[in-house]
């Protein structure tokens, strides 16, 4: 009978695409200050994060966590800011660990602070781990990062969760002319290694990174880079809507991802909600706005009620910003939401 209830609760947007993922940011704050999402510029020691009250709590994620699986939701994944910032956050994933249907919980952070917490997180039921990192080079990488933190402290952190059990994986963000020269060290270090990296398309995401066209190495060219010197071929998607395109290195095991939203929009697929660390649902990584789910949940609204307002929003979905972009070089002329704000 609770199964036959879930699928009638299983909602379609407007042009077809189910909801699956729930992309959760815990915390705005960061302790980097990445050029391209949060340059200092801008995030400087005024900027005014959230206060705590605005926050979601932990039980107020995890009911929306609750309402979200019965719509179709399976995968949660855990973002920032850097989440890792936000206090007793293992708490969290067990809390989550226990809603029923949701089979997968991931992180992405940083990985600044991975090794002193993974442990913890890996006992409470997180199951994955995505370590953002652009570069091997320290010098390059202390800049990129804005505040100087050191590549070695993140490698470690990317062992510590590995040998913690935690499945791994790479996320490098590619800008021409700034690290580009790290695409090969990188593939050649992370296949030693054996954890899966994969190459972001930088991308016009917020308002404050400057993005032009120009500085956007295509996938196809770090394609082309890698397998003149290490051989790849294409592997199968993981599930409908996989972000990521998977390559495997001839003759191994090993794989490779691009992520490739400038040259190869995945919108027809996209199956992901975001929650802002204020409890804000926003249908599109390019949205202008948000609709604010922590006032109806404050205010008492039942299960019931937020999760009819939820499907509402959701059957209404027509966002597919990456595909209009593509016949636009230099963006779209309208106010986006912060990539800090709800996590990439
Ligand atoms: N344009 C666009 N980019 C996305 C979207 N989802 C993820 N990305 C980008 O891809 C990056 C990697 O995503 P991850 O956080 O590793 O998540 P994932 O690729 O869903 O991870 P897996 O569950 O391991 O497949 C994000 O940081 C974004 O930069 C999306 O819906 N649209
Ligand atoms: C916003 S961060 C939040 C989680 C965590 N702080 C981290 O860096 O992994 C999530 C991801 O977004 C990516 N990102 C941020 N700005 C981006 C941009 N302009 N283009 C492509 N990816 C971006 C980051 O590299 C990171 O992998
Ligand atoms: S990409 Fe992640 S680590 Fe870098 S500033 Fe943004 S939130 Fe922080
Ligand atoms: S641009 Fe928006 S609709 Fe397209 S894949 Fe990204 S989040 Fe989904």
């Amino acid at each position: 009978m609770i199964e036959l209830e879930s699928q009638e609760n299983k909602v379609v947007d407007s042009l077809g695409r189910p909801l699956r993922d729930l992309r959760i940011s815990v915390t705005d704050k960061c302790n980097f200050r990445c050029t391209y999402c949060m340059p200092a510029e801008l995030f400087g020691p005024d900027y005014e994060f959230l206060p705590k009250e605005k926050l979601l709590s932990f039980e107020e994620i995890t009911r929306l966590v609750q309402i979200f699986s019965r719509l179709g939701v399976e995968k949660i994944r855990l973002t920032g800011g850097e989440p890792l910032m936000r206090k007793n956050l293992d708490s969290l994933v067990g809390m989550i660990k226990q809603v029923e249907g949701i089979d997968d919980i991931a992180m992405t952070t940083n990985g600044s602070l991975l090794s002193e917490k993974v442990n913890a997180l890996k006992q409470a039921g997180l199951k994955r781990v995505t370590v953002s990192l652009d570069s091997l080079d320290v010098g390059r990488f202390g800049q990129l990062n804005g505040r100087g933190y050191q590549v070695e402290d993140i490698l470690h952190g990317i062992e510590v969760a590995a040998a913690a059990g935690l499945d791994v994986k790479v996320n490098m963000v590619v800008q021409r002319g700034i690290n580009d020269q790290d695409i090969l060290p990188m593939a050649k270090y992370f296949f030693e290694k054996g954890h899966t990296l994969r190459f972001i398309e930088f991308m016009d995401v917020g308002n404050s990174n400057g993005w032009k066209l120009d500085q956007v190495l295509p996938s196809r060219s770090i394609l082309e880079k890698i397998h003149e010197e290490m051989p790849l071929e294409p592997v199968e998607p993981n599930y409908y809507g996989e972000v990521a395109s998977r390559y495997r290195y001839k003759g191994t095991d090993k794989e490779i991802g691009f992520i490739s939203s400038v040259t190869q929009a995945f919108c027809s697929t996209c199956t992901r909600a975001r929650i802002s660390a204020e409890g804000h649902l926003y249908l599109c990584l390019f949205a202008s706005g948000g609709v604010d789910l922590r006032t109806p949940l404050r205010e008492g609204k039942t299960d019931e009620e937020m999760l009819e307002m939820i499907r509402k929003i959701w059957e209404k979905r027509e966002d597919r910003y990456s595909e209009i972009r593509l016949s636009n070089t230099t963006g779209l002329d309208r106010k986006k939401v912060e990539m800090s704000h709800i996590g990439g």
